[in-house]
């Protein structure tokens, strides 16, 4: 057996759906020898569980660090400030109390500062991407160009990109609200900024995708943004190599076997999962159109139903009308809580997915081979659907956030079409799937996940200076 590698600390952004994949790509940084200190909040603490019964105590660590206070932060630019503030002076005295610290620092996107501590500490700072290499150029696009759009009647107003691959264009409803809805001026906005560029100062970046599905935007970043060729497409990552993907990301809120019983009582790709991530909550208009399409359409479905959290009732949110869970007895699988995605997905009886297209859900619903059914709500979802609808042809556009809400009738027929089997979508669906697979068994993500850890393990020690 090969000697222990090198030695770094894993900063995960702390929402499900930045840490989930970080962790499934830490498990493989385990298998590959690496020695891991993940950087933790209470709240997340207990998804290191499965990590922890799969690898020795001696090379997967964690440090504990608070979360925010808990006044919950008016917006995701206050929420990253706040989370620096906190987190910088506690890094650095802990890095600074060890003898062999870790030789980098891997983290998040949304941790651009990570690069002020890790220059200040000597060290190598690698980027972590849970979305795609395509909306990351956007996003770097709309960084440097501090584009602005708080006109409301300029919503429609079409945006170009003619820098980034085949010149994307773009409503302006479906760009980021952050660089729509922020004055120019506004520190929080700026502090987003100036915290995103900083990745471009970054030694690497380490995207969760696979070099079939986005090999033009990772040539663009690697020629045209970074520079340098220290990218790697490593996905995607989806918890494999034995850890237990029934509890992922949290405990199922159903018992799992009922579940996998009900899913194995019904035919090869019958039924439709339905879900919209683990923090979207349906808006009142949305939630009956989803609940009546799924009626009339008569298919079987499973239907992970997000509650919304104390921050996010509102007079608008959505619940499962009256009598709806009695309509559908038989037809209806419902999840109340959280749902073991990954699982579902990859039970034979699943042929569908509708979705808001949130990075992980795309790269989860393209693993299994499934048909996408496209109803994108924000962030970078708009991007994920352009490339699951235009560039791989494995999805149908549904719904558009609350500009574009379908008839619950033609819900209802999409949603029995994406089950039709002679559907093109249904074959490029199982050749992407193939592609995806082959990438992280043996193919292009396994290879680029090789060469990262090599230039991993050939950093030399920081000597204490801050040159790197
Ligand atoms: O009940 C649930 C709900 C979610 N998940 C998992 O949670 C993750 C959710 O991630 P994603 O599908 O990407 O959606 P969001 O939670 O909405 O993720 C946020 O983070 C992503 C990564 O940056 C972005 O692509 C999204 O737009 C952004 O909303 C996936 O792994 C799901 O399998 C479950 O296992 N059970």
């Amino acid at each position: 057996m090969s000697a222990a590698g090198q030695h770094i600390l894993v900063y995960p952004f702390p929402t499900s759906g930045h840490f989930i994949p970080f962790l499934d790509l830490t498990h493989r940084l385990l298998n590959r020898r690496l020695t891991v200190t993940v950087l933790v909040t209470p709240n997340n603490l207990h998804l290191l569980d499965p990590l922890l019964t799969r690898h020795a105590s001696s090379s997967l660590h964690h440090l504990l660090l608070p979360d925010m206070d808990p006044l919950p932060a008016p917006n995701l630019p206050a929420r990253l400030r706040r989370l620096r503030d906190l987190h910088y002076p506690a890094l650095l005295q802990w890095f600074q109390s060890l003898t062999s610290p870790p030789v980098a620092i891997f983290s998040d996107f949304f941790l651009g500062w990570t690069q002020s501590l890790a220059s200040e500490l000597g060290l190598r700072r690698i980027v972590f991407s849970p979305s795609s290499s395509f909306s990351y150029s956007l996003n770097m696009s709309l960084c440097r160009e501090s584009l602005r759009i708080d006109d409301p009647q300029a919503e429609n107003q079409t945006l170009s990109f003619p820098d980034i691959p085949n010149s994307p264009k773009y409503p302006a409803y479906q760009i980021n609200s952050i660089y729509r809805t922020y004055k120019d001026a506004d520190p929080d906005k700026e502090f987003y900024r100036r915290n995103w560029l900083q990745n471009l100062e970054s030694w690497g970046v380490v995207f969760n995708t696979f070099s079939d599905l986005e090999a033009i935007y990772i040539d663009h970043l690697k020629k045209e943004i970074m520079g340098h060729d220290r990218i790697w497409a490593v996905g995607p990552v989806l918890g494999d190599d034995g850890l237990d993907t029934t509890n992922r990301g949290g405990s199922s809120s159903v018992p799992f076997q009922d579940l996998v019983a009900w899913l194995d009582s019904r035919d090869d790709n019958s039924v439709v999962y339905v879900s919209f991530g683990s923090h979207y909550v349906l808006t009142l208009k949305q939630m009956d159109v989803v609940a009546s399409g799924l009626e009339e359409s008569g298919v079987n479905f499973v239907w992970s139903v997000r509650e919304p959290k104390a921050s996010q009732v509102s007079r608008d949110h959505g619940v499962i009308p009256d009598g709806f869970e009695d309509r559908v007895a038989g037809k209806g699988f419902l999840i109340k809580g959280w749902a073991p995605q990954l699982a579902v997905l990859r039970h034979r009886a699943v042929g569908a997915f509708l979705t808001h297209c949130g990075w992980n859900s795309t790269l989860e619903g393209i693993a299994a081979g499934v048909v996408m059914l496209t109803w994108p709500m924000g962030a970078d979802q708009f991007t994920n659907t352009k490339l699951l609808v235009d560039e791989c042809g494995v999805g149908i556009r549904v719904g558009e956030s609350t500009q574009n809400i379908p008839e619950s009738s033609t819900l209802a027929r999409m949603l029995v079409e994406s089950l039709d089997g002679s559907r093109a979508e249904r074959s490029q669906a199982k050749m992407l799937s193939e592609e995806a697979l082959n990438a992280v068994n043996g193919g292009t993500s396994d290879n680029d996940l090789g060469s990262l850890v090599k230039a991993i393990n050939e950093i030399k020690p920081s000597t204490g200076s801050n040159k790197i």
